[in-house]
């Protein structure tokens, strides 16, 4: 069996009583492209903080790339690229010395021009850092987080503040980086984001997953039931939930003759699946909270 990429177990952290984690389990396999999705709140920054390295658990079993990110050395960490959100890059720096220069880190790293064409900043390779707008410096942080080749990428909401032709070269790159084989884990708030990349997801709400697996399985798991809507001759709306729709249509092309009125099948998108796994979840720990108070 092949190691995984990450695997998590019992992860626990806290911040003086506010408990950020709280038994979160994750295990995700070499060359994966795994999403985190969750509310403000749910322990992702804080969870991709612990594999980076950068922060320490009070609980659980954590392994990156096999090696413990907490004891992970120079070796381990070139290894797995990271994209910091404010990158202390010398402003007074361009785009392409900066880009060459963090190459230098790196024992086999990409070349910096072919990065910063990958992260479409090519017309500003000459311009200095303090000129780029947020959304290009924000596409600089990846650069910078690609550049030595990592096998893993640990990405943080990556493409908070891109415009959306950005966004869009920004996923080209991530599946470009997949189809090389680099494991990609990554949390974002945009759902199209998730299920436009991600092979795999994790619902993370109150510093647990409460859901997992690929996107059309969460949405089957989930949300099974299609809505079957039409227009009833007297011209009253109706509609159906059900889980056998082409049955159900079949049943209105018997009662009408032609054409059935306004009919529509829709299933739940995944932002259905995920806002009733969050409220679900809410609901449960208003209850516990409610509970804890009696
Ligand atoms: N350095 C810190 N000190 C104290 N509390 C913190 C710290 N970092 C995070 N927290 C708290 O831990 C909880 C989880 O935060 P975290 O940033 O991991 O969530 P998140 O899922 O990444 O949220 P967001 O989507 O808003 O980025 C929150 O209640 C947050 O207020």
């Amino acid at each position: 069996m092949t190691e995984l990429a990450v695997n998590v177990s019992g992860l626990r952290k806290r911040y003086g009583d506010v408990t950020a984690v709280n038994g979160l389990d994750l295990a995700i396999r070499p060359g994966e492209v795994f999403g985190i999705l969750g509310p403000n709140g749910a322990g992702k920054s804080t969870t991709v903080e612990i594999l980076q390295g950068h922060r320490s658990r009070d609980a659980g079993e954590v392994s990156v790339l096999g090696a413990d990110p907490a004891s992970g050395d120079r070796r381990w960490r070139s290894r797995v690229g990271i994209v910091w959100q404010d990158e202390s890059a010398p402003a007074e720096l361009t785009v392409r010395e900066t880009v060459t220069h963090f190459a230098r880190y790196y024992p086999t790293p990409r070349d910096p021009d072919e990065v910063i064409s990958l992260v479409g900043l090519q017309e500003k390779a000459g311009k200095r850092i303090k000129a780029l707008s947020g959304g290009q410096r924000r596409r600089l942080d990846v650069a910078l987080g690609v550049i030595g080749a990592p096998e893993l990428l640990l990405l943080d909401e990556p493409t908070t503040g891109f415009d959306p032709a950005a966004r869009r070269r920004f996923w080209e790159l991530i599946r470009l980086l997949a189809d090389e084989g680099t494991t990609i884990v990554l949390t974002t708030h945009y759902l199209e984001e998730a299920e436009a990349l991600a092979d795999r997801l994790a619902v993370v709400a109150a510093g647990r997953v409460v859901a997992e697996g690929a996107p059309a399985q969460l949405r089957q798991a989930h949300g099974v039931e299609a809505t079957v809507a039409w227009t009833d001759p007297d011209g009253a709306a109706r509609s159906l939930m059900t889980d056998t729709p082409t049955r159900t249509v079949a049943g209105l092309m018997r009662r009408f003759d032609g054409e059935i009125p306004d009919l529509t099948v829709t299933r739940p998108s995944l932002e259905d699946v995920y806002l009733g796994l969050i409220g679900q979840r809410q609901r449960q720990s208003a209850t516990a909270t409610e509970g804890e108070r009696r």
